[in-house]
C-alpha cells in the first residue's frame, strides 16, 4: 500500500485547502486553520482511505484546538477524493479520555464556551460527514470519546478496554444529540437509557455483545485491515447513494441539534460553572492524578 502522510497530491486538495477560502471559512466555526499539531493523516493511494490518528498524549484529551483540528481534516477529506476515514489513536492505551477535564477545571466562561463550541462542531461534522466512518478503538475511550466512537458509523475495538458515556457520574446530564448518537447505535431504548443514566461503561467483549461495538480485533494491525475492508466493500457506485441514504438516517437528529445548538451551549455553561460541580471535578482530577 502506498501510504502518504499529510500530503495528498492524488487525491487533492487536504493540505492546500488549509489555507483556501474554505479552509478560512470553516476555521471560523471549528477553532484556527494552524497547522496540524495533535494528529496525523495518511492517505491510501489505493483506496482512497484516509486513517487520522489521535495524538495528544498521555490521554487524547480533547481541548478545542484538538477538536479544531479533526474537524478541519474530516471537512478538507469530504473535498478531496478520500471514500472512507479510519479514527484511531497513537496511544497503545487510550483512544480518548474525552474532554480535557484540566482545562474545564476553574477555567473562563470563554475557554469553557470554546471547548463546548468545539465539541459541538466535531460531533456535526464526524455525525454528518458522507465519508464512510470507521472508528478503531485501540484503547479506552469514555465521555467525549465514545462520541467519537458512535458517531462513526462502524466500530473496531481491542480487547481489555472500555466504552461508554460517563456524564452522570462527572455530575452532567447527557445533551439530547449525544443521546440521539446512542440510540442510533443501541435503538434499545430501555438499554440506551439504563446505559446514558448510570453512566455504564463496557469492557470490549461485553460491548461487542450489546452491540456498541461492530467487531474486536486481535491487534491494531487486523484491525486497520477489517477497517479497509469495511470500506471498500461499498462498491464506489453506491459511494453518493449511500451517502444520502446515511445523511437522511441521521437528518432529525442533525437538525434537533441545530434547533437547540444554543441552549445546549447555555446549559453546558451553566452547570460546568456551578460551584459543586467544579468542585467534584477538581476531587476527581485528583483522583486521576492519585492512580499514578
Ligand atoms: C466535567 C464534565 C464536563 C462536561 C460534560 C457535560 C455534559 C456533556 C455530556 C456529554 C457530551 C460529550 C462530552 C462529554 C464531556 C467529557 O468528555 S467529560 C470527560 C470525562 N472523562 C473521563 O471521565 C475520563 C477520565 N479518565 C479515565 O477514566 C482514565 O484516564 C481512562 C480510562 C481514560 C484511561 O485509564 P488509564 O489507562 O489507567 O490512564 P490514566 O487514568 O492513568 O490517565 C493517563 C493520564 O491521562 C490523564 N487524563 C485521563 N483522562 C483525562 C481527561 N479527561 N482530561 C485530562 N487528563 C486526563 C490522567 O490524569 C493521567 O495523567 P498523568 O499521566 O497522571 O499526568
Amino acid at each position: 500500500m502506498a501510504a502518504r502522510i499529510m500530503n495528498l497530491p492524488k487525491h487533492g486538495l487536504c493540505h492546500l485547502m488549509r489555507t483556501s477560502a474554505l479552509a478560512r471559512h470553516y476555521a471560523g466555526s471549528t477553532g484556527s486553520a494552524s497547522p496540524p499539531q495533535f494528529t496525523t493523516l495518511s492517505v491510501d493511494d489505493k483506496t482512497g482511505i484516509a486513517t487520522l490518528t489521535l495524538n495528544r498524549p498521555p490521554a487524547n484529551a480533547l481541548n478545542a484546538a484538538f477538536m479544531g483540528e479533526i474537524a478541519r481534516s474530516i471537512k478538507e477529506l469530504e473535498k478531496s477524493k478520500c471514500r472512507g476515514l479510519i479514527l484511531t489513536s497513537s496511544s497503545e492505551r487510550i483512544f480518548c479520555a474525552g474532554l480535557d477535564l484540566k482545562e474545564c477545571y476553574q477555567a473562563e466562561a470563554s475557554h469553557l464556551q470554546g471547548i463546548w463550541v468545539a465539541l459541538q462542531n466535531l460531533w456535526h461534522t464526524l455525525y454528518s460527514t458522507p465519508l464512510i466512518t470507521v472508528a478503531l478503538i485501540n484503547g479506552h475511550t469514555v465521555a467525549g470519546g465514545g462520541m467519537l466512537a458512535l458517531s462513526s458509523e462502524y466500530r473496531i475495538m481491542l480487547p481489555n478496554f472500555k466504552i461508554g458515556i460517563n456524564e452522570t457520574m462527572v455530575g452532567l446530564a447527557v445533551p439530547m444529540w449525544l443521546i440521539d448518537t446512542y440510540l442510533n447505535v443501541i435503538p434499545n431504548r430501555r438499554v440506551a437509557e439504563w446505559d446514558l443514566t448510570a453512566s455504564r461503561i463496557y469492557k470490549s467483549e461485553h460491548a461487542l455483545k450489546a452491540g456498541l461495538v461492530d467487531e474486536l480485533a486481535a491487534s491494531k494491525e487486523q484491525g486497520l485491515e477489517r477497517a479497509v475492508a469495511f470500506i471498500s466493500s461499498y462498491p464506489k457506485h453506491s459511494l453518493v447513494a449511500r451517502a444520502i441514504t446515511k445523511r437522511q438516517f441521521r437528518e432529525k437528529d442533525l437538525k434537533n441539534f441545530e434547533d437547540n445548538r444554543q441552549h445546549d451551549l447555555e446549559i453546558f455553561l451553566s452547570n460546568i460553572q456551578k460551584p459543586n460541580v467544579q468542585s467534584y471535578l477538581g476531587e476527581y482530577l485528583e483522583s486521576l492524578k492519585k492512580k499514578a
